[in-house]
């Protein structure tokens, strides 16, 4: 991958990954700190819809402030100098994480409880500002020493301002496949999806194409968790089997998921708490467990050892992922 553009400010290491908008390199910003630095491709800003998707990413990261969403240091949303300065993730997205698993083998389970109950609680934050994500999935999850975030705010809007409707079709809700709009719930199917997914080491619908892949998330019913995986708390199984419910308003709250998660791991679940912060009109998570969250200090980054040369080889091509709706994998 060669960069089609540079960004003042930064220097470009290796690539990370591509994407449909964008090219992802490991940078270092003028204080010598790595991010990971969003580029869009040239013909994301070419194309009118995929170039506001780009703008909505970076203005939604920029805004969005919470523990367990990743950081956004800097970005500009349009033209050609747009970019978004991202936290970076030496392990990658959660995709890469499984994919490295020995075959047959899952996460161990109290990992994959704390990955869950981080993206609930993402989850849970978003739902009370009245925004949906739209694509959750591991692909847009990212782990650092056991802690997970969640990225990828292409496809999140706002419920008050309306937004296109998308999803991936592993991860997508019934009603998405219906064409209905999407709401809270069809992000906790989205995370039911993904809690079956890591709690029994095998997707809950599958199939070859689309056409499949629809009539299974709108006809079937996965195998009971317990039934693959007898270790699961059996209130977590049963929260994740109904986060699969094909009638959104059967499903559970992310914030429910939340604290069955955390219980599962036997933590006493506090409530999230969000303040209105004073300067800026962003909203500021202040989560009690893990204190207090403010709108990015003007400092980067913490700085990180230097990159691991070998990973720098490792481009990940998905150029050939399904469209509809951006059908997504
Ligand atoms: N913060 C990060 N830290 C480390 N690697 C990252 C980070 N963000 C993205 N990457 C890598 O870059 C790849 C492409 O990123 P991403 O999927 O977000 O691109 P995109 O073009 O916005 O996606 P989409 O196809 O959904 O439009 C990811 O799969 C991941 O491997």
């Amino acid at each position: 991958m060669t960069p089609e553009r540079t960004i003042p400010g930064y220097s470009l290491l290796r690539p990370l990954g591509r994407g449909n908008t964008s090219l992802v390199y490991l940078a270092a910003a003028e204080d010598a700190r790595y991010v990971a630095l969003k580029i869009p491709h040239e013909h994301t800003l070419k194309e009118k819809e995929a170039a506001e998707r780009f703008g909505n990413e970076v203005r939604l990261t920029l805004q969005f402030r919470h523990p367990h969403i990743v950081h956004a240091y800097a970005g500009t949303a349009f033209g050609t100098q747009a970019f978004l300065a991202l936290k970076f993730y030496r392990q990658g997205d959660l995709t890469k994480q499984l994919a490295d698993l020995p075959s047959g083998q899952r996460l161990p389970e109290p990992t994959a409880l704390r990955i869950l109950a981080d993206v609930a609680s993402a989850l849970t934050y978003l739902h009370h500002l009245d925004a949906v994500h739209q694509d959750v999935k591991p692909q847009n999850v990212y782990v650092h020493d056991g802690r997970a975030a969640l990225g990828d705010m292409g496809s999140a809007f706002f419920m008050s301002q309306g937004g296109k409707v998308s999803g991936s079709p592993f991860y997508m809700a019934p009603e998405i496949y219906h064409g209905e709009s999407s709401s809270g719930a069809s992000d906790v199917y989205s995370l039911g999806v993904m809690m079956y997914e890591l709690l029994t080491g095998v997707r809950p619908f599958t199939g070859s194409s689309y056409e499949e892949l629809m009539v299974a998330h709108l006809t079937r019913f996965p195998r009971s968790i317990a039934h693959l995986n007898s270790n699961v708390d059996r209130r977590v199984s049963r929260l994740a089997e109904l986060a699969l419910a094909k009638r959104p308003h059967e499903r559970p709250s992310a914030d429910e998921l939340r604290r069955a998660l955390l219980e599962s791991l036997g933590e006493l679940p506090q409530d999230e708490i969000y303040e209105e912060c004073p300067d800026t009109p962003e909203v500021v998570a202040v989560g009690r467990k893990v204190g207090r969250h403010r709108p990015a200090p003007a400092a980067g980054p913490a700085p990180l050892p230097p990159p691991d040369p070998a990973a720098a080889d490792k481009d990940i091509d998905r150029s050939s992922r399904w469209k509809l709706f951006r059908r997504r994998k």
